[in-house]
């Protein structure tokens, strides 16, 4: 990355050079019109002799200006190229090395914007803007450098709207670094209540809040509407006086005004004139160029700090002592978790998962079920304790170990856009079509694969659907041909109707024949028949125990129970801690 930075570098440095040099070729021929016109007015009889040499000159250097402005942005897109290039793979490599709890609570759509659309802000301010900012910064002072040789009080004149205009600029663009964060958290706030909407649409219009949902998003969008107008109302005068100053005809009547006062008091000449009238305007007028180019650069500093805040993410720490499970019996002992490093989610866990048994994690909501079980497959990693597979701490086992030891069926099922076959092959890339529909079979997915256009070669797009359950059924189809030892299940049947239940029933104990299963549930009804029920309250187990011990120990598994039993007979009124009956559940 070091060398592709220097190079990267290299080339920038080149292209400025470039590009300022075919600024400053691109005044030359103003110079030489400049020349000319002089002599045209005061009647130089040395006219014939310099015209063509002028014209000459005026000719090639604007070939130049042309060549050496192309050269310059071939340059700045090889470099952006290269840039980008190095980036998104350093954040591709980075980001596959992060924690994976760090990514499910992300989300996909932070590194999406760092991986594309920050990489592009970049793109606009090392491509062009850049090269932008130059030409009008350069060309002005060759201009100026010029006038000053004819006549150092018009020149200081010429000068002066600039002056004006940059510091009426600098008034209008002051605060703007906090303005530019208030108006991404604007515009932030306006997205996540359209994605409120629309994602929620059908469940919001359900519970008939479509109404609350919508004005949401509408005060979003008049907070956004006030918030800009009282920007713009703020920063219109001094922007509007700026571009007012440095515009040409702003520059040409001072010029001609004042030049007039001079010539009347025989303080210079008429054809003197000329030149100032001619270049005067170019001298300023960049300063309008370079206004909007203040925010294009603001845009591409803030993308340039969130890239950065990626790359600082910290991964997980790798063990300078690696270990291989022997076995899959997973234990915890003495577990605290927390996320923000403040509050405990978990704490004093102790729990052994024995080798061809299925434990049951239930709990209300926001007991520490997830959190618990994605310690297993280190989606974090403890804040204390340890947590061990076949005797090796989690935290020693090297990332492709520990994926081929820790399978996970996770309730909000992915799909790739590759064939049905290549999606349950996932875990297994070598396996042959036997074996994937050997595992598709068991996973009680088979008969549904064959009604499909083109069966097991069928691309999952969104021309083919599958139901929630079904969805499972491949997810559990992958883990059976993952043959992970250990597994861990996120509410396998939160989607399935009675028969579809069954069948996923029927599959789950096909996966879970000889593994160490943990099965975080919401429907105490699918797990009765669990080997150890663990029952989870304030992020402590507060109970274990089979169904039936559970049930006569009369404690808070039996009050669970009772609540999710009555919810289903009807009797609504008693589910207020039922995990099933929670809001949270509906809203997944
Ligand atoms: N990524 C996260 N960052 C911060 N806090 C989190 C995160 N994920 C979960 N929590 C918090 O940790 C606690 C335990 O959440 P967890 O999801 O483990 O509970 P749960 O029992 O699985 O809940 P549910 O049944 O609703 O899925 C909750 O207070 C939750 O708000």
């Amino acid at each position: 990355m070091r060398g592709i930075l220097r190079q990267v570098r290299g080339r920038l440095a080149l292209a400025v050079a470039l590009q300022a040099a075919g600024a400053l070729a691109g005044v030359v021929p103003f110079i030489a019109v400049a020349r000319i016109a002089v002599h045209l007015t005061d009647g130089s009889p040395a006219l014939g002799e310099e015209l063509w040499p002028l014209v000459t000159l005026a000719c090639l250097s604007g070939l130049a200006a042309l060549l050496l402005g192309s050269a310059a942005g071939l340059v700045s897109h090889l470099a952006d190229n290269d840039l980008q290039l190095a980036l998104r793979r350093r954040l591709a490599g980075h980001t596959g090395r992060l924690p994976l709890g760090w990514i499910t609570s992300k989300g996909a759509g932070e590194i999406k914007r760092a991986v594309q659309d920050d990489v592009h802000a970049l793109h606009t301010l090392v491509a062009h803007t850049l090269l932008d900012v130059t030409a009008v910064l350069t060309a002005p002072l060759l201009a100026l450098a010029y006038l000053f040789t004819l006549d150092w009080r018009l020149a200081l004149l010429s000068a002066l709207p600039l002056a004006l205009g940059a510091y009426l600029f600098s008034r209008a663009m002051a605060g703007a670094a906090a303005r530019m964060a208030e108006y991404g958290a604007a515009l932030g706030r306006i997205s996540s209540a359209a994605v409120e909407f629309s994602n929620g649409i059908a469940v919001v219009k359900t519970f008939g809040r479509s109404r609350q949902v919508h004005e949401r998003f509408l005060a979003a969008t008049d907070g956004f509407s006030d918030f800009f107008t009282s920007w713009v109302r703020t920063t219109l005068v001094t922007s509007t006086a700026a571009l007012l100053v440095v515009s040409p005809a702003v520059v040409l009547l001072l010029l001609v005004v004042v030049g007039a006062v001079f010539v009347t008091g025989g303080w210079t000449s008429a054809a003197d004139l000329v030149p100032f009238v001619l270049l005067g305007p170019a001298v300023a007028a960049p300063m309008g160029v370079v206004g909007p180019r203040i925010q294009q650069i603001r845009a591409g500093q803030a993308a340039a700090t969130r890239i950065s805040a990626l790359l600082d993410t910290p991964l997980l720490p790798s063990s300078a002592t690696p270990a291989v499970p022997r076995g899959s019996r997973v234990s915890m002992r003495e577990v605290s978790f927390s996320y923000d490093g403040r509050t405990d989610v978990l704490s004093g866990i102790d729990l052994d998962l024995e080798p061809g048994t299925v434990t049951a994690l239930v709990g209300p909501s926001g007991s520490g079920k997830s959190t618990l079980a994605a310690l297993l497959p280190r989606f974090h990693d403890v804040t204390a304790g340890a947590v061990t597979i076949g005797g090796a701490d989690v935290r020693d086992i090297p990332a492709a170990d520990l994926y081929r030891h820790v399978g996970f069926v996770l309730q909000d099922v992915r799909l790739l856009r590759a064939s049905v076959a290549d999606n349950i092959r996932l875990g297994r890339p070598s396996a042959g079509d036997d074996q994937v529909e050997r595992a598709a079979r068991a996973a009680q997915i088979h008969d549904r694969i064959t009604e499909l256009p083109a069966g097991y070669a069928t691309e999952v797009t969104t021309g083919v659907s599958f139901s929630g359950g079904e969805r499972q059924r491949l997810s559990i189809a992958r883990a059976l041909l993952a043959d992970a030892p250990v597994l861990v299940l996120d509410e396998a049947t939160a989607y399935a109707d009675p028969y579809c239940e069954a069948l996923i029933q029927d599959a789950l104990s096909t996966l879970a024949a000889g593994r160490t299963l943990l099965v975080i549930a919401h429907r105490l009804a699918t797990v009765r028949h669990a080997d150890r029920i663990v029952v989870l309250d304030g992020g402590r187990i507060v109970e274990q125990g089979n169904h039936v011990d559970l049930l006569a120990a009369e404690g808070r598994y039996a009050r669970l129970w009772r609540a999710q039993e009555a919810a289903q007979a009807g009797t609504t009124s008693t589910v207020h801690d039922s995990p099933a009956a929670s809001p949270e559940r509906t809203s997944r």
